[in-house]
C-alpha cells in the first residue's frame, strides 16, 4: 500500500485561537465531548462528529502515557497525522486514513475542528492520571488493594462469560517484622520494593500484581487453572526465597508463605480471597516458606 502521510502537525492551545473558531459546528462537537471521560469514547465521538466535513475510512489514535493504541474503520493509502497538546502536557497522536489525499482546505478545517477535542482529552488526562494515582501503591509502585478488588471484579465478570478458570496467589512475607525491628524500617522498605519487582517480572504479563497491604501481595492469574496456579505459586515462592538482598553490610534472605484458591462456580470475589488468605495462613502454620491450595 502507498503511504502518504502528511508531515506530523501539532495542534495545542498554544497554535490555536479557540475562541474565534467557535460556530454552530463548534458548538455541536464541543457538547458532544463533554459527555465521558474515556479516550476511547472521546475519540470515536470526535470522529463521527466530523465525519460529514473531513470524510475518512479510518482513525488511530495513540497514547503512549496510558499505554493506548486504538484503532477504528480501515487503513487506507493517505493520511494526516495531528500530535495533540495543551501546553507542554502531551495528549497523544490521532491519525485520520482515507483513499484520497486531504486538501489544503480540508486540513485547515481540521486544525480548527481539533481545538474541539484538546480540552476534553486534557480532562481525561488528569482524570486518569489521578485515578491511576489512587490506584497504585507509592513504595512498590504496584497497584493497591483497591485497584485489585476492582480489577477481581472485573475479571470474575470476564471468566464467567467466557468460562475460563481464574486462580488467585496470595504472598506474604514471612518474619517480616524481625527485618524491620533488625535493620530498621527503611530497610524494610526497601525489600517490600524489592519484593513487588520480582514478583512483576516473575509472572507473565497479563497476570496482575497487587499490594494487598503491609508485606502482603497478591496476584491474579488471568486464565489460570487450579494446577497451573500451583505451578506459578510454587515458582513465585522459589523466586523469592532464591533471591538475596544486600543491605548496609548484611546479606538479608527473604521468604514467603503463599496461598493459592481457584474461582469455582457461583463463587464471589470475597470467598476467593478469604480462601487464598486462608491457604497462606496455613503455610505459615505449617513452618512458612511454603505453598498451600485453598
Ligand atoms: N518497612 C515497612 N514495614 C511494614 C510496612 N507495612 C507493614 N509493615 C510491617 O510488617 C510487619 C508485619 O508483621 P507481622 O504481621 O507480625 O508478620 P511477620 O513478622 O511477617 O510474621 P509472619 O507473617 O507470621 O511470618 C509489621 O512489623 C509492620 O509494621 C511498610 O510499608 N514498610
Amino acid at each position: 500500500m502507498i503511504d502518504k502521510t502528511t508531515e506530523l502537525i501539532v495542534v495545542s492551545n498554544k497554535n490555536l485561537q479557540s475562541a474565534a473558531n467557535v460556530d454552530f459546528y463548534h458548538h455541536d462537537i464541543s457538547s458532544a465531548l463533554q459527555t465521558t471521560l474515556e479516550f476511547e469514547e472521546l475519540i470515536a465521538i470526535f470522529c463521527t462528529k466530523i465525519q460529514q466535513m473531513i470524510p475518512h475510512k479510518g482513525i488511530e489514535y495513540h497514547n503512549p502515557e496510558f499505554d493506548l493504541n486504538f484503532k477504528r474503520g480501515v487503513s487506507a493509502a493517505y493520511s494526516c497525522r495531528y500530535a495533540l497538546k495543551v501546553e507542554d502536557q502531551q495528549l497523544g497522536e490521532l491519525i485520520l486514513m482515507r483513499e484520497h489525499s486531504f486538501s489544503g482546505k480540508e486540513l485547515q478545517i481540521l486544525a480548527r475542528l481539533l481545538c474541539c477535542l484538546i480540552y476534553p482529552l486534557r480532562n481525561a488526562t488528569l482524570f486518569h492520571q489521578a485515578l491511576k494515582m489512587a490506584y497504585t501503591d507509592t513504595l512498590t509502585k504496584t497497584s493497591n488493594r483497591a485497584a485489585f478488588y476492582d480489577c477481581l471484579q472485573r475479571e470474575i465478570k470476564r471468566v464467567k462469560r467466557s468460562v475460563q478458570p481464574l486462580s488467585l496467589v496470595f504472598v506474604d512475607l514471612d518474619d517480616f517484622k524481625a527485618i524491620n525491628d533488625t535493620y530498621g524500617h527503611e530497610c524494610g522498605d526497601m525489600v517490600l520494593a524489592a519484593v513487588a519487582n520480582w514478583l512483576t517480572v516473575s509472572v507473565r504479563g497479563s497476570d496482575a500484581v497487587f499490594r494487598y497491604g503491609g508485606e502482603e501481595f497478591v496476584v491474579i492469574l488471568c486464565d489460570t487453572d487450579a494446577d497451573g496456579a500451583r505451578v506459578i505459586a510454587e515458582r513465585i515462592r522459589k523466586d523469592i526465597a532464591a533471591h538475596t538482598m544486600a543491605y548496609d553490610r548484611h546479606l538479608l534472605s527473604i521468604t514467603a508463605s503463599v496461598g493459592v484458591s481457584t474461582l469455582m462456580a457461583q463463587e464471589h470475589a470475597d470467598s476467593l480471597v478469604k480462601r487464598a488468605d486462608a491457604a497462606m495462613y496455613r503455610a505459615k502454620k505449617l513452618g512458612r516458606n511454603q505453598v498451600c491450595v485453598g
